[in-house]
């Protein structure tokens, strides 16, 4: 089942075309990656998706439902890049405010709570918001989002600029929320800060999409892997590394030096030092490429898959 379909969608800002074309489907459950530079077009094009922003052309639907229509926007949980809160107010008040201002079934208190304790916030439930630190006030603009139990929770930069331990509380509460079948539409301009957790993936670069598809067959396919190997013998090392278990594919660059890839990084890095001082060959440097920040990078920079 499809959660959200967009055909074409565009907008352009007078002069500037800040979304282009796109063509986006996520699956019901997925926890969607939505990455690019900054100005790339990610919060635009959640506000078409969000019936904030109306496109210049295209179509976007969210579970079938024309993005923007009532029907749409019931499905929907946001939390916006930079929330407003009304800062005097304690975080636990502020969620139950909301709930009521949104209509939230039920008791909006309980809701809040139940918020609260899930996104590690319980302790400070009772602070005023203006006392929150920043993985904190991410957290409860999370917990809004979350108030009436949305479909679809999208989410701009939930995790920009947090240290680890905020990002993992984030983290933590969103995989729970895949589990009760929710799907996550989830920006960030930094994929290290997604790739733990996400499904599928889009780059969009300038407005368009790069590439979209599972985070594995995006990043195999772009061959992440490879290593760059500078021996005392590379002509003798790339015959050598080709008949290794661990390797797929053996080049050289520019430089002479051997270019490997593999499916098994891991095993590669540990049996390479062996591998050729058994083959009394001198292992000047290995360096590690594609990373996958490294690779999000290559992608954005090419404009395209290899
Ligand atoms: N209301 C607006 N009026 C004019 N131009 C806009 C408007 N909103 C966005 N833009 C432009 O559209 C482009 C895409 O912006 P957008 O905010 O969608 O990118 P982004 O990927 O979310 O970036 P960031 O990570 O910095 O938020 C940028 O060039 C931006 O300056």
């Amino acid at each position: 089942m499809t959660m959200i379909e967009t055909r074409g969608l565009t907008k352009e800002y007078g002069d500037v075309t800040a979304v282009t074309e796109v063509d986006l489907t996520v699956d019901r459950g997925d926890i969607h990656g939505f990455v690019g530079h900054n100005g790339a077009g990610k919060t635009t094009t959640m506000q078409m998706l969000t019936g904030l922003v109306t496109p210049t052309r295209g179509e976007a639907y969210i579970g079938g439902e024309p993005a923007g229509t009532r029907a749409a926007t019931k499905k929907i949980g946001y939390a916006p890049q930079d929330p407003a809160f009304y800062e005097s107010m304690t975080g636990r008040d502020y969620l139950t405010y909301m709930g009521e201002l949104s209509a939230v079934d039920g008791s909006t208190r309980e809701r809040a709570d139940e918020l609260l304790t899930r996104l590690n916030l319980t302790d400070a439930a009772d602070q005023a918001v203006e006392g929150y630190s920043g993985g904190m006030l991410r957290r409860l603009a999370v917990g809004q989002a979350m108030l009436g139990d949305p479909e679809l929770l999208i989410l701009d930069e939930p995790t920009a600029a947090l240290d680890p331990e905020g990002r993992a509380m984030i983290i933590d509460a969103l995989e729970s929320l895949t589990d009760e079948g929710t799907t996550i539409f989830v920006s960030s301009h930094v994929l290290t800060e997604l790739e733990q957790f996400i499904d599928t993936v889009t780059f969009l670069k300038e407005g368009q999409v790069v590439t979209s598809g599972p985070l594995t067959e995006v990043l195999s396919d772009t061959g992440i892997e490879r290593f760059v190997v500078d021996a005392s013998d590379n002509d003798r090392a790339a015959r050598l590394l080709a008949t290794h278990e661990s390797v797929d594919e053996v080049d050289r660059n520019d430089d002479g030096a051997v270019v490997v890839r593999t499916d098994d990084p891991e095993g590669f890095a540990v049996a390479l030092p062996q591998a050729l001082s058994d083959a009394t060959l001198g292992l000047y440097s290995v360096d590690r490429e594609g990373g996958l920040e490294e690779r999000f990078l290559d992608i954005l920079d090419d404009g395209g898959e290899d």
